[in-house]
């Protein structure tokens, strides 16, 4: 089958590519980019005023399945994934049966194949159960497809336990994925410790609870030579340490959500918003004013959104049983135009980078560039798409975002996997 892109504006700093051209797509493949590029038959589309990029990439998702399917499960967080202008996730472990072994892996790359709108990488436990204890079967999951190891929803305490963790994944040349907190110093706490914690008469989680162990798996990266990948890293110091960390050289990258760039905890008002409590919790202005330099600056290596759906029974209740998480997978490529592309603080090649290019190279995946030979994943913009976030139109199960309400610019319309159509004008193809 023959797909002809005509007149998008195609950007991929990868390849050095800005200008306008038509992509030709055979068999799920580019074959060719340029000026008035034509084909027998097949499909053609007209994307003039669009921008084409190489296909979306969050490598931070809770998709939910197995186990948590009241939340989510594959089905509905693919296809929040591709409304959102993802053609691919990474999708965390935490699940019921938490996935610590090949046959998990297996279940959730079964499932994603049958009924999943876009790939579906997948992220294996560190430790049996998430309990920090006992290797999880990593070498196993490898040798089944799991990408990258993380016990994403919890620490891992012990250092000892964490060096063995990296010492095992180096092995296999795969990342390891760190959540820092450390819980004995993190204890109970719900939101930012400081003026939100002492206005809200809350319980604090202090910034010093996520940095310890940036600071420590920094010095276990150092030791054991292992990839390590910070996720949802919130605070300024947390972001220097990663700094000074890629600075010496270490094989260190992180990622931000678009919650902790574009909000604070000041957002957190007097409505006790639970959509608003997540982990790590909303931090400063100071602080995510640090992040979006570290997005300019290419401290920040990638813009996930740790997309964690939690049903509305379970968010409609006092602000300290909620469980943590927002969702993020449909508002976060608008949130990243609205907010830095379009004001001109990153632009469209850096947006690219950080939402396509690097998480594939974090997560050791087939690149994907706008270039002959590579596989057609692509995600088709909208720049001028002016919409305001309402719940009803999300794809996800739930609802729990902070940004419902908000006034956004430049929507995905049309996403491909493969060369073939996952949402067109829009609407996500059944
Ligand atoms: N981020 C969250 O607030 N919640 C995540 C867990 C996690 O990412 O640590 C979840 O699974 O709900
Ligand atoms: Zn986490
Ligand atoms: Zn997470």
């Amino acid at each position: 089958m023959a797909l002809l892109l005509k007149n998008a504006q195609v950007i991929d700093p990868q390849v050095g590519l800005n200008e306008t051209a038509d992509i030709l797509v055979r068999d799920g493949k580019i074959v060719e980019i340029g000026a008035n590029l034509t084909m027998e038959k097949g499909i053609e589309r007209d994307l003039s005023g669009k921008i084409v990029v190489p296909g979306l990439v969050d490598m931070h998702v809770h998709l939910r399945e197995p186990g948590y399917e009241l939340k989510e499960d594959i089905a509905s967080g693919t296809r929040a994934a591709a409304h959102g202008g993802f053609t691919a996730v990474c999708c965390m472990p935490n699940t019921k049966p938490v996935v610590d072994n090949a046959l998990g892996v297996e279940y959730v790359q079964a499932r994603a194949a049958a009924v999943g709108k876009c790939r579906v990488h997948v992220a294996g436990a560190c430790s049996q159960g998430l309990g920090g204890e006992t290797l999880s079967e990593m070498g196993d999951m490898v040798a089944h497809g799991a990408v990258a190891f993380t016990d994403d929803g919890r620490g891992v305490q012990g250092a000892g336990m964490m060096r063995r963790v990296m010492d095992y994944a180096a092995q296999f040349d795969r990342v390891v994925m760190s959540h820092c907190q450390d819980e004995d110093l993190v204890g109970e706490g719900q939101v930012n410790e400081g003026v939100a914690s002492t206005r809200l008469g809350i319980l604090g989680w202090p910034a010093e609870g996520e940095e310890i162990q940036i600071a420590r798996d920094i010095a276990l990266c150092r030791l054991t030579g292992c990839p390590l990948h910070i996720q949802h890293l919130t605070t300024a110091r947390g972001l220097e340490l990663v700094r000074a960390a890629k600075a010496e050289g270490l094989p260190v990258t992180c990622e931000v959500t678009p919650h902790h760039l574009f909000l604070t905890e000041d957002a957190i008002g007097d409505e006790y918003n639970t959509f608003l409590k997540v982990n790590p919790p909303l931090r400063t202005a100071e602080d995510a004013a640090a992040l979006i330099e570290g997005v300019k600056d290419g401290t920040v290596d990638a813009i996930a959104t740790d997309h964690a759906p939690h049903s509305d029974f379970e968010k409609d209740r006092e602000f300290e049983l909620a469980p943590f998480g927002m969702i993020g997978l449909e508002t976060s490529l608008s949130l990243v135009i609205t907010n830095l592309v379009a004001p001109g603080i990153i632009s469209w090649e850096r947006a690219v980078e950080l939402m396509s290019a690097n998480p594939r190279a974090i997560l050791r995946v087939e690149r994907v560039a706008l270039e002959p030979g590579s596989v057609a994943d692509l995600t088709v913009i909208d720049p001028e798409a002016a919409w305001t976030v309402d719940a009803a139109d999300f794809l996800s199960k739930a609802a729990n975002s902070g940004f419902i309400g908000a006034e956004l610019t430049g929507r995905a319309t049309d996403v491909y996997v493969g060369g073939y159509a996952t949402m067109e004008n829009g609407v996500v193809v059944e």
